[in-house]
């Protein structure tokens, strides 16, 4: 048998009390996941619907959105955190005053994708709660990415699965009807160095800079290119279903900022949904960049932070660094591909 959630949490504590509250937030957030899970499966027509609102990164709230974002508090509110800042909510609902946590969550990732039956998500970011952040509470969603104590996410597709890392490896649970709870489907995950899929949404092809357009006309050439070799490629919509994947078989996802108005940083949110993600990528082996900086480096202003994000497999992410970093090296580039070995395969 599996071992379970609950035991896997258990030996990554020992008894350093941090963790374990680290891990007691991450056991209420699973309760909360498998309640959202059922909401989903009850079904219901409205759940895609807009409610006629807008959330504090200006998109349209749609019925789950605000369903999730009330479990999840709940949930918040029966663990050890002292401060929770969501995607759905203009600033951080303050909990209990003396708890060391603090967590940042994206309750429904994906949420274009509610009412077409497509897998969605929930994202969430555990961090310390100290004294600076208790003098001055704006800073605790000021916090680096490396400073998480425990991230990860929920799919709610057709397995509900948990994606998570307490900064020791990223590891895979899924939720057993039967048992009743979360059992371990994969441990330590290690993602393949070499990616053979791409996700990006191609349609903003037009509105993106020089940089990212060759790196993707690179891919496209296939064969027939400087990579000399065929890639395939995928966008879900939902991001955590694309870095499932990319977990489990390589790849890269970029969001990159484009010209679009107000997308100058993309469209995902550093805090929420950047953070976590990176996270669960890094200690699997892979990166997460901005397109050339780490994303667990990147000091937040605010908890609805945009960042322009690139993750998966290493070498593929460092390779759009290149293309980034060296754009005399792409007005060079030999129209018969090849002449230079930065962009080769
Ligand atoms: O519709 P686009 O521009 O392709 O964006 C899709 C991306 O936006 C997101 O839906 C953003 O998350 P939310 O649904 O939480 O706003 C990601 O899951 C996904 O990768
Ligand atoms: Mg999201
Ligand atoms: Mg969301």
């Amino acid at each position: 048998m599996a071992s379970s959630l609950d035991a896997h949490l258990r030996s990554e504590c020992g008894n350093d009390p941090l963790k374990q509250q680290v891990a007691e937030t991450i056991r209420n957030l699973a309760g909360a996941a498998v309640k959202l899970r059922n909401k989903i499966i009850a079904g219901g027509d409205g759940m895609g619907q807009a409610r006629g609102g807008t959330n504090a990164g200006g998109d349209v709230q749609k019925e789950l959105d605000v369903i999730a974002d009330r479990v999840f508090l709940e949930a918040a509110e029966a663990s050890p955190l002292a401060y929770f800042g969501s995607e759905e909510q203009e600033g951080a609902v303050a909990l209990k005053p003396d708890a060391s946590l603090a967590m940042a969550i994206d309750p429904l990732d994906g949420s274009s994708n509610i009412e077409t039956n497509v897998s969605i998500g929930t994202i969430f970011s555990i961090l310390p709660v100290d004294e600076e952040h208790r003098a001055d509470p704006s800073r605790v969603f000021r916090q680096k990415g490396s400073r998480q104590l425990g991230a990860g996410f929920f799919i709610y597709g057709p397995q509900l699965l948990l994606v998570m890392s307490m900064g020791n490896g990223t590891h895979v649970f899924i939720f057993s009807p039967g048992f009743g709870g979360f059992v371990e489907l994969k441990t330590s995950i290690a993602i393949v160095d070499k990616a053979n899929e791409f996700a990006i949404n191609a349609s903003n092809y037009r509105h993106w800079d020089q940089p990212i357009r060759s790196y993707v006309d690179d891919l496209l050439a296939g064969s027939e290119g400087p990579r000399e070799r065929d890639f395939n490629m995928r966008w879900v919509g939902s991001m955590v279903a694309d870095c499932y994947r990319i977990l489990l078989r390589g790849g890269i996802f970029l969001y990159p900022g484009d010209g679009r108005k107000g997308y100058a940083k993309g469209r995902l949110r550093l805090v929420y949904e950047a953070n976590p993600v990176a996270f669960c990528i890094e200690n699997a082996g892979g990166k997460a960049t901005d397109g050339t900086t780490s994303i667990l480096d990147i000091e937040p202003e605010g908890l609805h932070d945009r960042t322009p994000l690139v993750f998966g497999s290493k070498r593929e992410v460092e390779r759009v660094a290149r293309y980034i970093a060296d754009p005399s090296a792409l007005a060079e580039r030999s129209p018969l591909f090849g002449k230079r070995s930065l962009f080769r395969a």
